[in-house]
């Protein structure tokens, strides 16, 4: 990390605190979550199932609203969706009457911009989907479908690249295929990205960093640095270093569910709002 990186993070979140108004009542699914993502850094939010991962990527975004804190890039405050912000969900929602071409210039229409095709063929080239842009979506498998979904999200060459989940659907041998190609595209473009993952592993193997949720409401309970070089190989998966990571990881999801409740009685901010533990 340069000391330039440090003082200027590409994405700030400050005190991000969310509740949900449903219908019994509030519900306080993030509570005050900072992390500073710095240029140029892949980052990893893990944590227990509704913990608010999906809420606090969402807020980075700007298409979800927070109820307190705020969300900066390049110290602006994100307040709306954003063309330097990009999104990769767990299904690729292509659309199906479209082909690939098709699908991936329908931002572009809607926005009434030119896309970069010579870009665009790159990352086609990249992600192994050259020759497949008259194919419909129903014509390609998962990850190929994946694989699109990143292009379209990389054609507007935005400067953050946020992925909730987006490899969860996939057999594991296309996963991991997967989280290859996100490295070779992060060598070649040194995309910012904030990634949402089950998989510890996955995590281990892509990120610059860890954060760890605590359990509803999400709380940013710890952040692991995860110190191998690039390009990564599949090798170093099996190394002592990434196993002790990976357990340690593990047992801080675990204790921290098995400790939610009293936490979440302690720290609850308004007896109004509910807790996991309601
Ligand atoms: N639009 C919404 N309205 C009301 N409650 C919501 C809404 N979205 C999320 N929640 C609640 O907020 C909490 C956090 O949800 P969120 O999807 O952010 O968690 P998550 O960690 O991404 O979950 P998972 O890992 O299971 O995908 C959950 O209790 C969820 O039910």
């Amino acid at each position: 990390m340069t000391v330039e990186q440090a003082i200027h993070p590409k994405l700030s979140v400050r005190g991000a605190t969310k509740v949900y108004n449903t219908r019994s009542g509030d519900l306080l699914a993030i509570d005050r979550c900072s992390v500073d993502v710095l240029d140029g850094e892949i980052v990893s939010i893990v944590g227990p199932s509704g913990c608010g991962k999906t809420t606090l990527l969402w807020s980075m975004s700007g298409l979800h609203g927070l109820s307190a804190g705020e969300v900066l890039l390049d110290g602006k405050p994100v307040t709306g969706p954003n063309p330097d912000i990009s999104m990769v969900f767990q299904n690729a929602n292509l659309l199906p009457w479209r082909n690939l071409d098709a699908n991936i210039n329908f931002p572009f229409e809607i926005k009434g911009i030119k896309p970069d095709r010579i870009w665009i063929d790159e990352l086609l080239n990249r992600v192994g989907l050259e020759g497949f842009g008259n194919r419909f979506p129903g014509e390609l498998s998962g990850g190929m479908q994946q694989r699109a979904a990143l292009v379209r999200a990389l054609s507007f060459k935005p400067s953050v690249l946020l992925m909730d989940e987006p490899f969860g659907a996939l057999d594991s041998f296309t996963r991991e295929e997967m989280n290859r190609l996100v490295e070779e595209i992060w060598l070649d473009t040194k995309t910012t990205i904030v990634l949402i993952t089950h998989s510890i592993e996955e995590a281990i193997f892509l990120s610059d960093r860890v954060v760890v949720m605590s359990p509803r409401p999400g709380r940013v309970a710890n952040i692991h640095t995860v110190p191998f070089a690039r390009p990564r190989s599949m090798e170093i998966m099996a190394t002592k270093e990434v196993f002790d990571l990976t357990n340690a990881i593990k047992q801080e999801i675990v204790g921290n569910q098995q400790s939610r409740y009293p936490a979440d009685r302690a720290a609850a901010p308004s007896q109004s709002v509910q807790t996991a533990a309601q």
